[in-house]
């Protein structure tokens, strides 16, 4: 597309969705991490996610369909509109719009709209550069020995124009002895250059390679050591997206940025002391130019940075939406939404190609004026030089030095220009890095607990009430009071969404209730170590997850014991799991992922990864609600089983809705709207009358 149509339809598409994009934002209320680490607050923290989920009109990567209807309504009705403009109005626009991207014109900011929607507080470059210092100081003899090159480098490129230009006019005056002494010379700083320039390349490849590792390692550990609300607010899209394109970008920092920027400096410095002294007038006119060129490239820096800021938010909400539809590719397909989803990621797709296109310009911009700079000192030089040669006041030989070591200054001020406009690009990058490095692990992570003899099982739900971190307004659960015995098998049903997972959510500790407490074997949970009372804990949930390796792996996942693959298959064999898994391919070695087993073959993965633990306490969150009634019915005997000591009962606690299932419990929990409403047998329940008995005969209703 030519330019000029496609600047006339970017801005015009601009006007829409810039302005759109910001009359949706709420105002931010975001922690200051300038000098702080943080822990993370879910009110505070993720601006883009949370906007991407709650914002209705922001054309979010996550709640799209609703955005994506929206903005295309406003898209479309806007397109119908400039359908219908004359051709005269459409002449007018464009000259209306022309000042606007004329240098300093609004078609270039940013700020306007974008600006106050940083997620991540700004870094300066120092700041960004000592974090990097920090993750690569283990390692610095590298970064010494790579800063030791490049000096000789530069140092020995920067005499190459001296001996050259002296090499051909000490023949031309036929000094032989001096002729000789400068191509050797020559000979050697060519060599030296060489071999440091190859040794600094790749020694500053290594500190790169090491900073990336760093980088990723540090975010990814910390974002491991999160509480489950952050997970429940930042989306895996923006999380890989961190972890993949924005450690990339920062780490050209070392090995190219930095390389290049203080290879110039030292040429660029080393150039301009040789001008100054070959004639200081025309030093300081190269130098003149020089710093307007600095100028400008300092401007054209901070532009990239601003840019590269958004592109890294917009390509995070890219990946956002694609890893999305990946995931749910089934029901993309049977939906037949792949059109929507193409929409929606394409929305992603034009606001980086808006960024991308005044990156374009600018870049454009700042080379035209380089080049017209450059060329205006090779006017000035060739004029004056010229004159003072004319005049007797400089040789031949002193005019070439000088021009080429003017060239070189350029050159070299135009590389530190380039690469720092690319270093503030990675500092851009960089700062959503830092922030979440900085999170503080979970105090789960930090608190020492108690241990004790041996879990006995005894849980108690004290007057506990919940709400989500990320909905603070609905409560959860209200006054919750249970009690559970030792070897005690329990069962929760209610309702959907009255809070039966969020019980045992809070059981496993993965929130902390807002009020009252949960006691086992009389301790306070919150007193006890979380890993060692999580070891003793078998949990089966609602959808079964696996992860992409074998069976038998699968199974072994988190167990605490010291196991083999007898007690794989004895686990294997109690979850009638066993015989499925040897008509695989491969029996235990099959690799599996997610979507290779069905429903019920997962849940009897889960279950045999759970009994394979030998728990204390059982938690089955409908575990077997994708089981045939016979599977079930054999499961659910082992389930409840004595544990492998034969001698102590293990407690469970089960949630199901299929009510069939759970008539022999002990005891029946009924739940609505996040309280106890009903407690006892099932006979007792069905005397009562109440919710328990009304659901009963419901689900008998629709069997008949
Ligand atoms: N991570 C979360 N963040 C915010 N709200 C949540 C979260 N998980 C659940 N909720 C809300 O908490 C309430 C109770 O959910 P919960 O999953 O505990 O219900 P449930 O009784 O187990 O439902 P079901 O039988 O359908 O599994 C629901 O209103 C749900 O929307």
């Amino acid at each position: 597309m030519a330019l000029r149509p496609l600047l006339l339809c970017n801005a015009q598409r601009h006007f829409v969705s810039w302005r759109h994009y910001k009359q949706q934002q709420p105002p931010l209320n975001f922690r200051s991490a300038a000098n702080n680490k943080l822990r993370f607050s879910p009110s505070s923290f993720s601006r883009s996610s949370k906007l991407r989920r709650f914002c209705p009109l922001k054309s979010s990567s996550v709640n799209g369909y609703s955005i994506r209807k929206d903005n295309n309504t406003e898209l479309y009705e806007e397109d119908q509109s400039e359908d219908n403009l004359e051709l005269h109005e459409r002449i007018l626009k464009f000259f209306e719009f022309l000042p606007s991207i004329l240098p300093g014109g609004n078609w270039w900011s940013f700020s306007e709209d974008v600006e106050v929607k940083y997620l991540a507080n700004p870094v300066t470059l120092w700041q960004a550069l000592g974090r990097m210092w920090q993750l690569v100081a283990q390692d610095r003899w590298v970064i010494f020995a790579a800063f030791s090159a490049l000096i000789v480098a530069a140092v020995s490129q920067i005499s190459i124009p001296h001996y050259l230009t002296a090499s051909i006019f000490s023949a031309q005056s036929t000094e032989i002895a001096v002729f000789h002494r400068n191509v050797r010379l020559l000979v050697l700083f060519c060599l030296v250059a060489g071999i440091s320039s190859g040794l600094r390349g790749c020694l500053f490849g290594i500190a790169n390679m090491i900073l990336v590792k760093r980088m990723r390692e540090t975010l990814y550990s910390a974002l491991l050591l999160q509480d489950i609300s952050f997970f429940d607010i930042e989306t895996v899209g923006d999380l890989t997206s961190r972890l993949g394109s924005d450690c990339q970008q920062v780490s050209r920092v070392i090995g190219n940025d930095l390389n290049l920027i203080a290879r110039n400096a030292v040429q660029g410095t080393g150039a301009l002391i040789y001008l100054l002294i070959l004639s200081w007038p025309l030093g300081l006119c190269t130098l003149v130019i020089c710093s307007t060129i600095a100028a400008l490239m300092m401007i054209y820096g901070m532009y990239q940075k601003k840019a590269a800021k958004l592109t890294q938010e917009f390509t995070a909400s890219a990946n956002q939406v694609a890893q999305e539809t990946f995931s749910l590719m089934r029901i993309v397909r049977i939906y037949g939404t792949e059109k929507l989803e193409l929409e929606r990621y394409k929305l992603w797709l034009e606001k980086l190609a808006d960024i991308s296109l005044r990156q374009s310009a600018a870049y454009g911009f700042w080379n035209m004026s380089f080049n017209t700079l450059y060329h205006s000192t090779q006017i000035i030089v060739v004029l004056v030089g010229g004159m003072s040669i004319l005049a007797g006041h400089i040789t031949a030989e002193k005019l070439t030095k000088f021009i080429l070591y003017s060239e070189t200054l350029i050159y070299a001020t135009w590389w530190v220009g380039d690469n720092l406009s690319s270093l503030m690009q990675s500092v851009g990058a960089s700062e959503k890095v830092f922030q979440l490095m900085d999170l503080l692990p979970s105090d789960q992570f930090t608190s020492k607990g108690l241990k004790l003899q041996r879990l006995m099982g005894n849980i108690e739900f004290v007057n506990l009430s919940f709400h989500y971190p990320a909905r603070a307004e609905v409560p959860v659960l209200q006054h919750v009071k249970i009690s559970v015995l030792p070897g005690e098998v329990v069962a929760v049903v209610g309702l959907s969404g009255s809070g039966k997972s969020t019980l045992v959510n809070l059981l496993l500790r993965l929130y902390e209730p807002t009020n009252g407490q949960i006691l086992i074997d009389g301790f306070s949970l919150k007193e006890l170590d979380i890993k060692w009372f999580r070891e003793r804990i078998g949990y089966v949930g609602q959808e079964p997850k696996l992860f992409r390796m074998d069976i038998s792996s699968n199974i072994r996942y988190g167990c605490p014991r010291d196991i083999d693959q007898k007690d794989v298959e004895w686990a294997a064999k109690q979850a009638y799991a066993h015989d499925f898994i040897l008509s695989l391919p491969n029996g235990y070695e099959t690799l599996v992922d997610d979507d290779l087993l069905s429903g019920g073959q997962k849940q009897r993965i889960a279950i045999a990864r759970a009994i394979l633990r030998d728990p204390s306490i059982l938690i089955l969150d409908e575990a077997t609600s994708a089981l045939d009634a016979e599977s079930e019915h054999n499961i659910k005997g082992v389930l409840s089983a004595v544990r492998s000591d034969l001698t102590t009962k293990r407690t469970v606690i089960v949630i199901a809705h299929r009510l069939s299932t759970i008539q022999a419990a002990d005891r029946i929990v009924v739940m609505n709207g996040g309280k106890v409403v009903e407690m006892g047998s099932h006979r007792e329940l069905l005397h009562q009358d109440g919710l328990y008995a009304q659901l009963t005969r419901r689900q008998a209703d629709a069997v008949a």
